[in-house]
């Protein structure tokens, strides 16, 4: 059987009158790139909110790598955090760093006694597997978009996370840098081992890089399969809608 590194089941969660999650059932399997899809407020960043044990959820439950996250405590929830690695939509990079001292600044944090030469290493290595070896001393406001969202992938990356959460990565890029994103996406899973999440409502960017989509409709995953069962041929009409926006109208 394939190994699940994160299960949630018939998951609920309520804000007051609104219910947001209502029986969310999901697997990421281990080695896979899964996209969440749904329109804006259908629950997705709750969703991984829960996944990391920022929300709790009302019932149900979330395991993630084989944990009961809503029963951890404070410092198994920190040991499971640095097996996730989260890339923000913005990048998330301190302005005021060098690209080298923001690959550098998670592992200080967070893995003590490594040598100058083992950081150096680390961070050069990953520069070399974004593309930016040449940017390892340039301010993020000298970068482009792209280039932004190439660094935090690396700084994401340098804690080998077990699991990754793409959190739309395409949003605001133009088309050629989409595809370079969604390329390095697909790259980063063989060369790293990761498992990933990607939430996008960019659907090439769905297609080049889930092995299986996922789409949050009304509280639940109604479709979950792969981008052809799911997209071309659909008869539900809010899923038809979401296709046949993103390619006739893009
Ligand atoms: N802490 C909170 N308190 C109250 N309501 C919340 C809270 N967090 C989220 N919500 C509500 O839950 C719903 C789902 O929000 P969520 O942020 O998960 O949507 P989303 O699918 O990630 O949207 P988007 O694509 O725009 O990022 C929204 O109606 C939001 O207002």
């Amino acid at each position: 059987m394939e190994e699940k590194v994160i299960e949630a089941r018939n998951l609920m969660k309520s804000f007051g009158d609104l219910d947001v999650l209502k029986g969310v059932d999901l697997d990421l399997l281990k080695g896979e790139n899964l996209v969440v899809l749904g329109k804006s407020g259908s629950g997705k960043s709750v969703l991984i909110k829960i996944m990391v044990g920022l929300l709790k959820q009302d019932s149900g439950a979330m395991r993630v790598l084989g944990k009961d996250v809503a029963n951890l405590g404070v410092k198994e929830l920190n040991k499971l955090r640095l097996k996730i690695g989260f890339s923000f939509q913005n990048s998330a990079l301190y302005d005021s760093m060098t690209v080298k001292e923001n690959l550098e600044f998670p592992l200080v944090r967070n893995i003590k006694n490594l040598s100058r030469k083992e950081k150096d290493k680390k961070i050069e290595g990953l520069l070399d597997s974004v593309g930016l070896p040449q940017s390892i001393n340039q301010m993020p406001s000298e970068l482009s978009g792209g280039q932004k969202k190439r660094i935090g992938v690396a700084r994401t990356l340098i804690l080998e996370p077990e699991i990754m959460l793409y959190d739309e990565p395409t949003a605001g890029l133009d088309p050629i840098t989409c595809m370079d994103i969604n390329n390095l996406i697909v790259q980063v899973r063989e060369e790293y081992n990761t498992s990933s999440i990607v939430i996008t409502h960019d659907l090439t960017c769905a297609k080049v890089t889930g092995d299986r989509q996922a789409v949050l409709l009304d509280g639940q995953f109604d479709a979950v399969g792969t981008f052809e069962e799911v997209f071309p041929h659909a008869e539900d009409k809010r899923i038809k809608s979401f296709y046949d926006y993103n390619f006739i109208n893009s």
